[in-house]
C-alpha cells in the first residue's frame, strides 16, 4: 500500500479530515492544528482526573487514558489526538524497571552500559501492552472522523534515558557508549527499533490514523554520527511501519542541522522547532515531505497580540509548502494558560480558512 491509499478499516471521513490531506500534502480546508503535550497539566480537567494516580499507572488504564486524550480535543477544537502515554510505556512493559518521577521524568533503575545490561531488552508483543489496544478501540469510537496520533520514542531517545538512568544535560554516558564500544551500542539501537516499531504496530492495528517518532534529545549529535549511529535505527522503525499506509511524523528538539537526515530515515512529515523558519526547513528537507510546527511554547506566555504576530510570521513562511501542519517547536509548557491554545487554534484556522 502506499501512503496515498487509505488503510482498511479507517473512515472515509478520518483519511479525508484536513490532518490526514496535509500529511499526505493535499490542499487542504484550512491548516490543521495540534500541539504535542496537548494533554496534560496545563488543563485543569487532566489534574483533576490524574490525582493521586501515579503517572505509568494512569498510562495503563484505558479509560482513563481514553478521557485525557479526549480533553484537549474537545477543549481546544485541535485537528488531531494524541495517543496519551509515555516514550518509556513500552520498555515498563517489557519488565525495565522504571518509574517517571514528576518534575523530573523517566529513571532508570539499572542503566545499561554494558552487553549483560541488554538482557533487560526483550520482545515486545501485543499481550504486553493490551491495555493500550483497548484504550484505542475506546477512542477511535469517540473520536468520529478526529485522527488519532499514535506515538513511540525513537531509538537514540530512548537509549539516552536507558544508559543515563534519566534525564541528562549532556548525555555523556550515552556518548561515551555510542563512541566508545560502536557494536554494542548498534545492538542496543537495534534492539529499540524492534520493541518501538512493535509498539507503533499495536498501535496502528488498533486504529490510529498517524504515529509519530519522537527523537526528542538527537539534536545533541553532529550529522555525521546520526548518519553512521542512529539514522540506520531509526530507519528501521519507519520501514517496520511502512506497508501500513499512514503518514509517519518525526521530530526533535534543536535539529536545525539533521531535519534533511530525518526525513531521508523515512519520515512523511518532518517536524521543526522554533530555530529555524519553516520555509528555510523546507529547503533543508527536500521536496515530497510535509513540514510540522513551529511556534515556540514560550511564546504562549506573551500577549494575545504578540502570539498572534508569531503565529503569523509562521503560517508566511509555510505559504509555499508542500504540506503544514500548525504545531509548537516542543511541548505545551505545563504552566500554559489553556484559554491561549484554544485561541490559538481559532487563529490558525481563520487565517488559513480557503
Ligand atoms: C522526552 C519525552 C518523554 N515523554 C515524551 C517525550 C517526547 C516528547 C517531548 O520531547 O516532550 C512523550 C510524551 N509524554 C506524554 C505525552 C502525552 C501525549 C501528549 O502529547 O499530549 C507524550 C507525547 C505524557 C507525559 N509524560 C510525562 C508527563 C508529566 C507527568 C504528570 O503529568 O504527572 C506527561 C503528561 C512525564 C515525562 N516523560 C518524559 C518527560 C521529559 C517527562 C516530564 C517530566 C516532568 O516535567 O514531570 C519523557
Amino acid at each position: 500500500m502506499s501512503a496515498n491509499d487509505r488503510p482498511t478499516g479507517q473512515p472515509t471521513a478520518t483519511y479525508e479530515s484536513a490532518f490526514m490531506k496535509a500529511c499526505r500534502r493535499e490542499s487542504v480546508p484550512h491548516t490543521p492544528v495540534w500541539f504535542m503535550r496537548q494533554a496534560g497539566r496545563s488543563l485543569p480537567e487532566y489534574r483533576k482526573v490524574r490525582e493521586g494516580i501515579p503517572m505509568l499507572e494512569s498510562c495503563m488504564r484505558p479509560e482513563l487514558v481514553a478521557e485525557i486524550t479526549l480533553q484537549p480535543v474537545r477543549r481546544h477544537n485541535v485537528d488531531a489526538a494524541i495517543y496519551f502515554s509515555d516514550i518509556v510505556v513500552p520498555l515498563k512493559a517489557i519488565g525495565v524497571d522504571l518509574d517517571i518521577k514528576p518534575g523530573v521524568g523517566p529513571v532508570v533503575e539499572k542503566p545499561i552500559r554494558s552487553r549483560a545490561d541488554l538482557a533487560q531488552l526483550r520482545d515486545l508483543t501485543p499481550e504486553d501492552v493490551a491495555y493500550v489496544t483497548e484504550a484505542i478501540g475506546l477512542l477511535t469510537a469517540e473520536l468520529g472522523e478526529t485522527p488519532l496520533i499514535g506515538f513511540a520514542g525513537a531509538p537514540f531517545t530512548l537509549a539516552s534515558y536507558l544508559v543515563e538512568g534519566g534525564p541528562s544535560r549532556n548525555h555523556e554516558h550515552t556518548k561515551a557508549l555510542m563512541y566508545g564500544d560502536p557494536q554494542l551500542w548498534a545492538e542496543l539501537l537495534d534492539r529499540l527499533a524492534e520493541i518501538t516499531a512493535a509498539f507503533l504496530k499495536v498501535q496502528i492495528e488498533a486504529g490510529a490514523s498517524a504515529v509519530q517518532l519522537f527523537d526528542s534529545w538527537v539534536g545533541a549529535l553532529a550529522p555525521a554520527d546520526y548518519r553512521r549511529s542512529v539514522m540506520p535505527a531509526s530507519t528501521k522503525v519507519f520501514e517496520a511501519v511502512k506497508s501500513y499506509g499512514v503518514p509517519r511524523i518525526h521530530f526533535g528538539v534543536g535539529t536545525g542541522e539533521l531535519l534533511g537526515l530525518m526525513g531521508e530515515a523515512g519520515a512523511d512529515v518532518v517536524g521543526v522547532d522554533w530555530r529555524v523558519p519553516l520555509d528555510e526547513a523546507a529547503r533543508r528537507v527536500g521536496p515530497g515531505k510535509a513540514l510540522q510546527g513551529n511556534l515556540d511554547p514560550a511564546v504562549l506566555f506573551s500577549t494575545t497580540e504578540a502570539v498572534e504576530t508569531k503565529t503569523q510570521e509562521i503560517l508566511d513562511a509555510a505559504a509555499g509548502l508542500e504540506g503544514h501542519i500548525f504545531n509548537l517547536g516542543h511541548g505545551v509548557l505545563p504552566s500554559t494558560e489553556p484559554d491561549a491554545l484554544t485561541r490559538l487554534v481559532e487563529y490558525v484556522h481563520t487565517r488559513t480558512a480557503r
